[in-house]
């Protein structure tokens, strides 16, 4: 095979017909059907990226030296000019994808075709405001923003900002410990619930670093940061950092679309746009969220069950975590390059729960009470740690705009930062960074706001709005969204009660 032919638009498209994993990737046009299975970011990772121009994703996921080996699949040259990304074929047929199933536009088009039920929802949908003010999707303009975000990233590496402050570790280290310590200490004297409170704090403090490290940005070697992050989530905290990665791979890539970020696929708890209303495939779950009596009953009270359902979402974690550990989906990462992790979580998980379930709860804790009191108390107190991770985004755009915006631009629609002093940067633990962080996950929490002046210019030279808040104002913002989309369910129920009374029409279900 001539593997600097240039294949033509058409011949890409032919190949995709037929199957093939074919990524752009700079000038050349990979073909990664081998590779699928191997790949350690997953097979979501890639497939969302088939079709398109998946230069800067790449780039700012894998080390320079492994960008180095993607040439080997290289298959020929893309044609010169401009790439029209195509939509994944993972993607089509998707409620979002653009074009091809928008929302009901007019009263027949709406569930059951009655124009009083259209109007009032018409009237009180969901506007994405937050795509207001943003650049052209137009594929020059959005070109030159990726043109422009490929040279801040040589700027990042250039500054010196891949290269991890390790010192910065060795002060989050003696905190870890303390906290660790003063729990041990006080369950010592049998002030129990002080030892649970100060548990609940290593664990919020530590997983930050579990962050890091999956993400690859403490020691950027894949497998002592694979095995750093085991040892934090897994072994200290009871958490599969395996789950973490494949969820949060898929988060990063395709942030806030509905069908296709697990981050925000919680109906029916929660709803953080109306696609969710017609029910949604997820593609990371494999698994249909239909809209419900639950959620009809659940999403309009979002805004008051944020927080309490925040304080015990660790508990989902646990879950999560071994629903993925034994499942299918996990063992058959056994062929690929990552195979250890699953057998390295196993071992760690089952060490957590013997500490923390049967050394520490069963046999230190004296009563059930004060068992059951110490589990509440110290997972109660991880709860920042959750509205953190979902204040980035529950309050930033969920549209899935055109297959042309570029991958700087979707980031900053989708992500937010909180403004906090220096001082108060361990309590966000970086995330605090999250825009900049979703810009250039592999760059080390601590040079972030560092990082962060330059986006700052980079959004001022693009026109791109940066969301910047306070955490109190990040925090109205997210309470703003699930109040108007469970104000929109309020109606849409309404509107169902309605049809269902004048014409026996059930609308939503
Ligand atoms: C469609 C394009 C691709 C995307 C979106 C993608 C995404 C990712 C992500 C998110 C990770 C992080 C995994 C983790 O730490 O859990 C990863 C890791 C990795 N990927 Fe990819 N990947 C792509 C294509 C490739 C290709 C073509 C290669 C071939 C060399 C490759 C090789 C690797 C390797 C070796 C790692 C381990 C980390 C490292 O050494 O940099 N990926 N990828």
């Amino acid at each position: 095979m001539d593997r600097d032919r240039t294949l033509t638009a058409a011949a890409v498209d032919a190949l995709i017909a037929d199957g093939h994993i074919i990524v752009i990737f700079e000038d050349f046009v990979l073909q990664l059907d081998s590779w699928l299975g191997k790949h350690p970011g997953g097979r979501l990772a890639i497939l969302h990226m088939v079709g398109k121009d998946a230069t800067d994703e790449m780039k700012a996921y894998h080390t320079p030296a492994t960008c180095k080996t993607m040439k080997a699949f290289r298959i020929g040259l893309k044609p010169p000019g401009i790439w029209t990304n195509r939509t994944p074929p993972i993607r089509r047929g998707s409620d979002q994808t653009p074009q091809e199933n928008p929302p009901p536009a007019t009263a027949t088009e709406f569930p059951g075709g009655n124009a009083a039920a259209y109007t009032d929802w018409a009237e009180n949908r969901e506007v994405d405001k937050d795509t207001e003010g943003f650049p052209s999707l137009c594929p020059k303009v959005q070109e030159e923003i990726a043109q422009k975000y490929r040279a801040l990233h040589q700027r990042v590496r250039d500054e010196g900002f891949y290269e991890c402050p390790y010192l910065e570790y060795g002060k989050e280290l003696a905190r870890y410990t303390t906290l660790f310590a003063a729990s041990m200490i006080a369950l010592r004297y049998e002030w129990y619930m002080t030892s649970a409170c100060f548990l609940g704090l290593f664990w919020h403090q530590v997983m930050f670093s579990a962050h890091d490290a999956a993400h690859g940005a403490i020691t950027g070697n894949f497998k002592v940061d694979s095995l750093i992050a085991l040892f934090v989530a897994d072994f200290c905290c009871g958490l599969s950092i395996g789950w973490w990665k494949s969820s949060h791979n898929v988060h990063h890539l395709i942030t806030n679309h509905p069908e296709h970020d697990p981050d925000i696929q919680n109906v029916p708890l929660f709803a953080t746009s109306p696609s969710f209303f017609r029910g949604i495939r997820s593609s990371y779950y494999d698994f249909t969220f239909a809209w419900d009596a639950v959620a009809d009953f659940m999403v309009p009270y979002q805004k008051y069950t944020y927080y309490p359902i925040m304080g015990i979402a660790r508990f989902n974690l646990y879950l999560l975590s071994w629903l993925h550990v034994l499942s299918a989906k996990s063992a058959s990462l056994g062929s690929s390059k990552a195979w250890w992790i699953r057998p390295v979580e196993m071992a760690f998980m089952s060490c957590y729960w013997y500490i923390f379930g049967y050394l520490l709860l069963w046999c230190t804790l004296p009563t059930w009470t004060i068992r059951v009191a110490f589990v509440l108390v110290s997972h109660i107190v991880t709860m920042p740690l959750h509205v953190q991770i979902t204040l980035s985004h529950w309050g930033m755009s969920t549209s899935e705009l055109s297959e042309s915006e570029s991958f700087a631009q979707r980031q900053l629609r989708t992500t937010m930062d909180v403004d906090c002093p220096r001082w108060l940067d361990f309590i966000h633990g970086g995330l605090q960074f999250q825009a900049v962080h979703h810009l250039f996950p592999r760059v080390p929490r601590h040079n972030l706001r560092k990082v962060q002046v330059l986006v700052k210019e980079f959004c001022a030279s693009t026109g791109i709005p940066y969301t910047l808040l306070g955490f109190v104002d990040g925090n109205s913002k997210v309470l703003g969204r699930l109040g108007e989309v469970g104000e929109q369910v309020r109606h849409l129920v309404n509107c169902q009660k309605y049809m269902a009374h004048f014409s026996g029409v059930d609308g939503l279900h």
